[in-house]
């Protein structure tokens, strides 16, 4: 591996010191918003791990999975969501475009959890004990490891933009973050090609940055702000790496500067068609993003090193808290 792979950029959390890794961070956040990041310390038992109990989360019976229901409520993202309920949306927030968009389906169910302590800014919705022994735990555990390694990105990018490196810490002291286990069914092939369905639509995330493990069946893809625009590049998986990218309140924070880039995913299509019927299924799809979270109470404003007389603010201050509800209400 040199310093990119797919034509994105690798960055190294092993040998380099704080601020090359800071200096490397941003220089790909600046130009594709997105690294693949190796020698994360996230070891790859521990993600095959969390693969393999989201896998049997999914596999429970319908009526198991929803045991842990997903408030109606778009903003309290915890519990289970069932294919059909969630539509990723970028910039559509009234009620007629949102309709029109629906038609649209992402074909996707998810488990959403977050810090689980009483002082958590939302309670968790776990299935009952019994339905999944052991889940809890094991969620939990990779929540803190993601959390660990979102912390130490945090502190890398702050000083990559010249800031103290506790500068994103303070504002991120009750890890309210957001894991989210996703699962993508195989659905007919031919509906994502006639953009009558598709994994995930595009958009942009709306934390702080998001780390995103994946599993080897593809589909994730980038805005390629190379050439004119428009167009999308695939973020394939890469053994030994976890993708990082960066999310709206980054964005803001920095004037611009680190952009949060738009994604979506296009699951790939089985080689041949299903036995009996023929038809071309989508291939079945495993992924884990994991958002990290700023305090919700956080005013989020230009940070002082990213404006200056030639570079006037944005945006306006926002509080996190604000700026998730708005994005998270037009999603459900
Ligand atoms: O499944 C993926 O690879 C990406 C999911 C995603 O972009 C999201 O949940 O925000
Ligand atoms: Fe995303």
């Amino acid at each position: 591996m040199g310093d990119s792979v797919h034509d994105l950029p690798i960055v190294d959390l092993g040998a380099s010191s704080l601020e090359e890794q800071g200096a490397q961070l941003c220089k790909a956040f600046r130009q594709v918003g997105l690294a693949y990041v190796k020698n994360h310390g996230i070891p790859e038992e521990e993600i095959e791990e969390a693969f393999s109990w989201s896998r049997k989360f999914f596999d429970l019976p319908q009526s198991e999975k929803d045991k842990a229901p997903h408030p109606p409520e778009g903003w309290y993202h915890r519990g289970y969501s069932r294919v059909g309920l969630e539509k990723v949306s970028q910039n559509v927030f009234d009620a007629d475009s949102l309709a029109q968009h629906r038609k649209v389906p992402d074909q996707k169910e998810s488990f959403d959890l977050g810090s689980d302590g009483p002082a958590a800014a939302m309670r968790n919705i776990w299935p009952p004990a019994a339905t999944l022994p052991g889940f809890r735990d094991a969620c939990m555990r990779f929540f803190d490891a993601c959390g660990a390694l979102g912390e130490r990105l945090l502190a890398a990018v702050a000083v990559g933009l010249g800031l103290p490196p506790e500068f994103f810490a303070e504002r991120h002291a009750r890890r309210d973050h957001q894991l989210r286990l996703l699962h993508y069914p195989p659905f007919a092939a031919s509906l994502q090609a006639r953009g009558l369905a598709e994994g995930v639509g595009a958009h942009s995330d709306f934390g702080t940055v998001t780390l995103l493990f994946q599993d080897d069946v593809g589909g994730l893809e980038v805005e390629d702000r190379s050439g004119g625009g428009g167009g999308f590049k695939a973020v394939p998986r890469v053994e030994g790496a976890v993708v990082v990218n960066v999310g709206d309140m980054l964005m803001r924070w920095t004037n611009d500067e680190l952009r949060s880039p738009i994604h979506r995913v296009r699951t790939p299509a089985e080689e041949a068609g299903e036995e009996g019927t023929g038809v071309r299924m989508t291939r079945r799809r495993y992924s884990m993003p994991f958002f990290v979270g700023a305090d919700p109470g956080t005013v989020v404003d230009c940070a002082p090193t990213c404006h200056g007389p030639e570079r006037p603010k944005r945006y306006d201050p926002v509080t996190v808290e604000e700026y998730c509800a708005m994005r998270m209400n037009a999603l459900y």
